[in-house]
């Protein structure tokens, strides 16, 4: 395919999709990369030289990532000149190319564009933001015993109110909206309608149940004891208590759950060990105490859009910061791998935040092409430089004994350790 400024990397080789959604992994694959906005110019290319590392260590040369820069967020604008904060060129690469990274891309509060990371998960039915969070040792937290917060998010990744249909006070589709409500629905409840914005929270069967059967596949892969489904359905019965019920049937429609002491908690068997899987719910705010005080509770998560989003953050401070907090967009083809973060805009071209989250979720980038020696060596390198007290401002502020490095010079610890 020709584009007009992505430059094909000659010595790779493309990654394709068999019709049972399994992957074809080259020796040599084109990974297609995002830089990202703020801090991404710095943790990219520290993410790249942690990859690289490993996979040349593991592999020899045997295998490499051939790395193919795709452009969104400002620099777009400058390469592409102009609106093109996301050009059509880059949306095609990354589904073509079936497997990339991202760094972290801007969104403007209250106005401007609309969020990009948004838009490529929609466009791409990107539907499984999975987001793994666990303690390593000698990470600064402000709990006593993080080591007990295990816990891997699955959160909701294309609809809720995050999908953006909302209109802004005073405009005449707002109004039209309000109109409609209190004069066609019989809506009484809007208590300022002339001065309010309009957003709408679509929650469907298909949507919860592709997640939460992610999820149940998650927990049975990986031997995890619970699969818990967070939401507000008390206040939003519809919604997020739609997305409850709908859970819990698919865990006793294709999983085989059985209620416990007449529901709605049930369990099944994995059928991998026999061991017992618990479904099971809370409510969102009950789960926000809940996670800090009996975070041994909880081990998979599923959960709508937005709560999915606070939770992510909040999870992450519990081992240490959103530092070294990874993640994966995933559809049942495509993935697209970034960190918890965002583009930290004070840091941004100091060569001082943590590139941990960025490199974390490369690992999980490489376990997904299944090169799992080369995710455990970063796993390792990452351990080990975390433990060596050698670490980026985050975590050295919050250790009195530590030595503060920076970007890349903790890119480089981590090498030194795998
Ligand atoms: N997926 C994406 O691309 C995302 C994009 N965003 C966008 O990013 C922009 C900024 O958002 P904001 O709310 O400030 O949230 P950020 O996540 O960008 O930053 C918040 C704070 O988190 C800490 N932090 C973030 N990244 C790192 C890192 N790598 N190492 C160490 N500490 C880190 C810093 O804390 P401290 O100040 O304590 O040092 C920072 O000030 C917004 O435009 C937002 O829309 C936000 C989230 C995700
Ligand atoms: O798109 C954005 O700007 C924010 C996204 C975000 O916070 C997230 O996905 O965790
Ligand atoms: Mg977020």
């Amino acid at each position: 395919m020709a584009y007009q400024h992505i430059k094909v990397p000659a010595e790779g080789v493309k990654i394709t999709a068999n019709e049972d959604f399994s992957l074809n992994i080259p020796n040599n694959p084109i990974i297609p990369f995002i830089e990202g906005d703020g801090i991404g110019v710095d943790i990219t290319p520290v993410m790249q030289r942690v990859v690289d590392a490993a996979v040349e260590k593991t592999y020899g040369g045997e295998r490499k990532i051939a790395w193919m820069e795709v452009f969104a967020g400002e620099k777009a604008t400058h390469v592409y000149g102009g609106d093109h904060w996301l050009p059509r060129e880059t949306m095609e690469a990354v589904r073509d190319f079936v497997v990339s990274i991202k760094g972290p891309l801007t969104t403007p509060v209250g106005g401007g564009i609309r969020s990009l990371n948004v838009a490529l998960r929609q466009e791409l039915d990107l539907y499984v933001c999975q987001r793994p969070v666990r303690y390593y040792t000698g990470t600064p937290s402000p709990l006593k015993q993080p080591e007990k917060t295990d816990m891997v998010i699955f959160r909701e990744n294309s609809e809720d109110i995050y999908a953006g249909i909302e209109w802004a006070a005073g405009s005449p589709e707002a109004k039209k909206m309000v109109d409609f409500l209190i004069n066609t629905m019989g809506v009484s409840k809007i208590r300022f309608p002339a001065t309010s914005g309009i957003g709408v929270k679509p929650v469907s069967e298909e949507g919860t149940k592709r997640l939460v059967r992610k999820a149940i596949q998650y927990a049975i892969e990986n031997d995890r004891s619970s699969v818990t489904l967070v939401h507000k359905g008390n206040i939003m019965k519809f919604t997020e208590g739609a997305f409850k019920n709908w859970g819990y049937e698919l865990a006793m429609q294709e999983f085989g759950a059985t209620e416990i002491d007449g529901g709605p908690w049930c369990r099944l068997q994995n059928p991998k060990n026999g061991k017992e899987i618990i479904i099971k719910d809370v409510i969102a705010d009950n789960f926000l105490q809940q996670i800090l005080l009996r975070p041994e509770d909880y081990s998979v998560i599923a959960t709508m859009n937005l709560n999915g989003d606070y939770i992510s953050d909040a999870l992450a401070a519990q081992v240490g910061g959103i530092g070294i907090a990874p993640g994966a967009n995933l559809s049942d083809t495509v993935a697209m791998f970034e960190a918890t973060h965002g583009t930290a805009p004070k840091y941004a071209g100091l060569d001082k935040v943590n590139p941990g989250s960025l490199i974390l979720s490369a690992e999980m980038m490489l376990r997904h092409l299944g090169w799992v020696e080369a995710a455990d060596l970063i796993v390792k390198g990452l351990s080990g430089a975390i433990s060596s007290g050698r670490v980026t401002y985050d975590f050295a502020r919050a250790i009195d004994s530590a030595t503060e490095l920076s970007c890349s010079e903790f890119g480089e610890n981590i090498v030194a350790h795998m």
